[in-house]
């Protein structure tokens, strides 16, 4: 299966066009107040106009209310709804029978105890995004912040899902971080941008760059992920 590669927080046009022309497989809208990367509903829907099918529409959305749910589905329509709070798997299992979307849930990792919740995660979610815990810190987001996990932790992990991987990736890490996970995807976010919530065009075109030819010497050496 190819590597997907997402660029999540996308906040403008020329990003956006950047990150499908880079060849993105999903693009990443965040719908989180606090977050220098928020966007509305308006503008998700201009941006994700503008995909045309190239890639998935990610709904980035933290502990979301049905309400909040029923109104990005109705509106933006996207692809898959990435869910980056506390929601337990009943919640993801209802959110996708109810909503009839979706889902990638996000477990937080520290530690190894962290992926205890895997298997039931896994039977309920699309997919699952392994991102880095976040700092116990008033400031800190539910994601976002820019800071690895160690990868030796969820080498290999195969709970029958496509895993994903994220947490301060960037153009110059995801070359390891891929050679040594071997999941399924990477999913960047504060590592290709100049200023918080700025995303800028060359590190897009690097990342994305650096996590094709990386699967490639992967897929070149047997790695069969
Ligand atoms: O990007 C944000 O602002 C954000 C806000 C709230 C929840 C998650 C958020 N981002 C996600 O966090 C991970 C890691 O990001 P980073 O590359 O370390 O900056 C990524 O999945 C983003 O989608």
């Amino acid at each position: 299966m190819p590597l997907l590669v997402k660029i999540c927080g996308i906040t403008s046009m020329l990003a956006m066009e950047t990150a499908l022309d880079a060849g993105a497989d999903m693009v990443g809208l965040v719908f989180f107040a606090k977050s220098p990367r928020n966007v509305s509903l308006a503008t998700a829907c201009t941006l994700s106009g503008r995909t045309c099918g190239r890639a998935a529409v990610v709904a980035l959305t933290v502990d979301p209310s049905d309400d909040f749910i029923t109104e990005v589905m109705a509106n933006l329509k996207p692809d898959l709804i990435q869910l980056h709070g506390q929601e337990t798997p009943q919640r993801v299992a209802d959110i996708r029978q109810r909503f009839k979307v979706r889902a990638m849930k996000v477990i937080g990792v520290a530690d190894k105890a962290d992926l205890d919740v895997v298997p039931a995660y896994a039977a309920v979610s699309d997919l699952l995004l392994l991102d880095a815990k976040p700092p116990k810190t008033a400031e800190a987001l539910p994601g976002g912040n820019g800071l690895p996990f160690d990868w030796r932790l969820v080498a290999g992990l195969d709970p029958g899902r496509p895993v994903m991987l994220s947490g301060g990736l960037d153009p110059d890490n995801v070359a390891d971080a891929i050679r040594l996970t071997r999941l399924s995807g990477v999913d960047v976010s504060s590592g290709v941008e100049s200023a918080p919530g700025v995303k800028d065009p060359d590190k897009i075109r690097a990342f994305v760059a650096a996590a094709r030819q990386a699967a490639a010497a992967a897929a070149g050496a047997g790695d069969k992920r």
